[in-house]
């Protein structure tokens, strides 16, 4: 009933086709304890990667590694701290997971907050724009070259980012990204998953023009039941109470469309896209801009501190 109520309304449930095993990659998930990040992790564990779980919460990821691991019954999940709102923590994450010496075919960049009140991530960013946007440029700027090395021609290693709808009504406000003159946290997010399309799309033209067997693409889950949505005013979480049984889809449809970017055939070497419901689709008009993306490389760079490769 819930399906064919979601159909009639417009909300495809996407559940992507069965996929051969992935054994011998390697994934990280950030975001990966909870929500659309814990059954991302725990489908691509299925699926026989070994999935590094990338996490602000020791208790929680701790929690999630066990569960994942006895769902899967594959012993090859963990957990490394890494705080996206704190870009010491995002380098001495990266750090850890260098030492290891493992691979990175996939990485997830997933983990967001919602409609928080106004803070400041440790480094003094807005914790919209600083966590959702800029910790994940950094991360994934960091992780770039052992993705490179683990790219093959027929196998190209794979940066998913996740964006949402919302990116949709999103303005770039390239005088204030701190949104510190005027906050409004449905701006400040929006903000935050617009920057997050066309960094894929910026980042994707250099892979290109680099030659490197490396994609990337930008996902949105649809609206999914989670603890995403606490910050919402009250008369929201109750309408969402009521109602997400029949409209919101669960954590697990949620995540198909990056697991399906994670490891779909029909999608090998092919990046710069925006996938819904596993579809391509047209992103904001605005996210397309070279220009602008450019120039929010550029910003990033400098606020995150890192050489400017564009
Ligand atoms: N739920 C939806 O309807 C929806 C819709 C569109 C997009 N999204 C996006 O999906 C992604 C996952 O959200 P969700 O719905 O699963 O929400 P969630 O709140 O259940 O999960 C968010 C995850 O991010 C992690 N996280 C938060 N702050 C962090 C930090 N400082 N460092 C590291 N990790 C941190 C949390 O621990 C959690 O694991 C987000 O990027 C969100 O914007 C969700």
């Amino acid at each position: 009933l819930r399906v064919i109520l979601q159909q009639m309304c417009g909300g495809l449930a996407f559940s992507h086709p069965a996929f051969s095993s992935q054994n011998g990659k390697v994934a990280i998930v950030t975001g990966g304890a909870k929500g659309i990040g814990c059954s991302t992790a725990k489908q691509l564990s299925r699926l026989g990667m070994h999935v590094i779980i990338a996490g602000n919460n020791e208790a929680e990821g701790n929690e999630a590694v066990t569960r994942i691991q006895q769902d899967t019954q594959n012993e090859k999940v963990e957990f490394l701290y890494c705080d996206l709102a704190s870009m010491k923590s995002i380098r001495q994450f990266v750090q850890n997971f260098t030492a290891k010496n493992l691979c990175l075919h996939v990485l997830v960049n997933n983990a967001g907050v919602m409609l928080v009140p106004e803070r400041k991530t440790a480094d003094g960013f807005e914790e919209h724009f600083g966590l959702n946007y800029l910790g994940h440029f950094l991360l994934t700027n960091l992780l770039l070259k052992t993705m490179k090395k683990s790219g093959t021609e027929n196998l190209n290693a794979r940066i998913i980012t996740v964006s949402s709808a919302t990116h949709y009504v999103g303005e770039l406000n390239f005088d204030d990204l701190n949104s510190s003159y005027c906050y409004s946290p449905h701006g400040a997010y929006a903000q935050s998953k617009l920057a997050l399309v066309m960094f894929t799309y910026c980042l994707q033209r250099q892979l290109s023009e680099d030659g490197c067997y490396v994609t990337a693409n930008a996902v949105d889950p649809g609206v999914v039941n989670t603890d995403l949505y606490r910050n919402v005013c009250w008369p929201g979480r109750l309408v969402k109470w009521l109602t997400a049984w029949l409209f919101f889809k669960t954590p697990d449809e949620g995540a198909a469309t990056s697991v399906y970017a994670s490891v779909a055939p029909e999608l090998e070497g092919i990046g710069g896209c925006y996938l819904y419901s596993g579809q391509k689709t047209k992103s904001a008009d605005v996210s397309y801009n070279e220009e602008l993306q450019r120039k929010l490389w550029n910003e990033s760079c400098k606020m995150a501190g890192i050489p400017d490769s564009a």
